[in-house]
């Protein structure tokens, strides 16, 4: 069996091997000639799998390390008999606790409380449930969203978007980019959307670029119909719009699903498709696991204040990419390709936490000594 995997898929290495010939491309080499003998692809969401590359090659299965499946051309694949597969919630908890991370910052900048505001998930997924769930646990009311979902399991918990647009303080999307069918989520938030919202709320998007759009956001900042901004989806990746960037109070290279717990799951996900796909064993699949923090014991008492902001913050601080991001917004890809993917609560043990401090973190996943 041949594999052709993106060569920035972390954790892949040697694991295959005994099982394939397997040669590792950059997105760039993902070209027809060099894919063209494949039986499988692994790949990651930069990696366009379309007619143009697909089209007489022997690929009939294609794998994704990624929630998100938009950069595979689906409808070509299953007219073509291509089996394709994404990996449904790999990095889910990854992108709640960015969005986490990214609210307190955001609230430690401007001396706000997080506790009793008000936050409208659109699209209650895998990912929009796990930040529903760090919401809820940090004390915030949370209004959810998700048509398609409302229509299949009944109203009751949902809301409609205009409800969202009009109570909430923050709005964060976690939808899938879709341009077609009834629930088209392209500049989903748009001119209109913006004109809706009532109380300035925050906007984040760590969902795709495309759910928004671009300049119906910049303009909405600039008539203080929306409040503060934190971008890790932007449309035309890697070329990023400028203003926008300098618009955003938290910009980062999307980055928000890159944990290194939610990487090893999407290379799991991946090998275990291969192993049902092909009827094989990949043997040293058990080795895909993510490397332990170098400080895996956070002892809140060397804190003098803000405990629970800087224990988090000690995880995941979105401030060290959005600086490097502004400073060099070109080298997008490059900071994606080169990034440091921090482990998720679950890797941490909080020390010195009262009873009140303790039923916090256990309730966001952290291990509590
Ligand atoms: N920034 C990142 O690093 C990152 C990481 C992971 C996922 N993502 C993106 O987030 C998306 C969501 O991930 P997920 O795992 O939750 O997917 P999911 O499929 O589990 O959930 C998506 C939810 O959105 C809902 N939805 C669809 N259309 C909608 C609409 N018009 N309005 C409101 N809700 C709608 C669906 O019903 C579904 O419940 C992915 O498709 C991917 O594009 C980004
Ligand atoms: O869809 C997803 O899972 C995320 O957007 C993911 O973080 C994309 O990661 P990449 O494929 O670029 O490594």
């Amino acid at each position: 069996m041949k594999i052709v995997a993106d060569n920035t898929v972390p954790y892949l290495k040697g694991v295959a091997e005994p099982i394939a010939d397997v040669t590792y491309l950059t997105s760039n080499e993902f070209t027809p000639d060099r894919i063209h003998d494949a039986d499988a692809l692994i790949v990651r969401s930069i990696d366009k799998c379309t007619r143009e590359l697909l089209e007489g090659s022997r690929v009939r299965l294609i794998t994704s390390a990624t929630i998100g499946f938009d950069h595979i051309d689906t409808r070509y694949c299953d007219e073509a008999g291509i089996t394709w597969k994404n990996s449904p919630g790999c990095n889910a908890v990854s992108v709640a606790q960015y969005v986490l991370a990214g609210l307190i910052t955001t609230a430690l900048r401007k001396g706000e409380t997080l506790q009793g505001k008000t936050i409208g998930i659109v699209g209650v997924g895998h990912v929009g449930k796990e930040v529903e769930k760090v919401c809820t646990a940090y004390g915030m009311k949370v209004l959810r969203n998700d048509p398609p979902r409302a229509e299949a399991e009944g109203e009751s918990g949902f809301v409609p978007l205009d409800t969202i647009a009009a109570q909430a303080d923050i709005i964060t999307f976690h939808t899938p980019l879709t341009k077609e069918g009834r629930f088209v989520t392209r500049h989903l938030a748009d001119a209109a959307f913006f004109g809706k919202l009532r109380r300035k709320p925050w906007f984040i998007n760590a969902s795709r670029g495309a759910v928004h759009d671009t300049q119906a956001l910049l303009q909405a900042r600039k008539e203080g119909k929306v409040g503060e901004l934190i971008i890790d989806c932007w449309e035309n990746e890697p070329r990023i719009d400028r203003e926008l960037l300098v618009a955003a109070a938290i910009a980062t290279p999307h980055i928000a699903g890159f944990s290194a717990d939610g990487k090893a799951n999407g290379t799991r996900m991946c090998l275990e498709n291969i192993e049902a796909f092909f009827g094989v064993k990949v043997e040293k699949i058990g080795e895909v696991v993510p490397p332990a923090p170098a400080n895996p014991v956070i002892d809140l008492d060397v804190f003098t204040g803000n405990r629970i902001e800087q224990a988090i913050l000690a995880t995941f601080d979105p401030l060290v990419v959005d600086k490097a991001l502004r400073e060099e917004p070109d080298k997008f890809e490059w900071f994606r390709a080169n990034y440091r993917h921090p482990r998720e609560y679950r890797a941490y043990t909080i020390a010195h936490a009262t009873p009140d401090e303790a039923a916090l973190f256990r309730n966001l996943g952290f291990r509590i000594q």
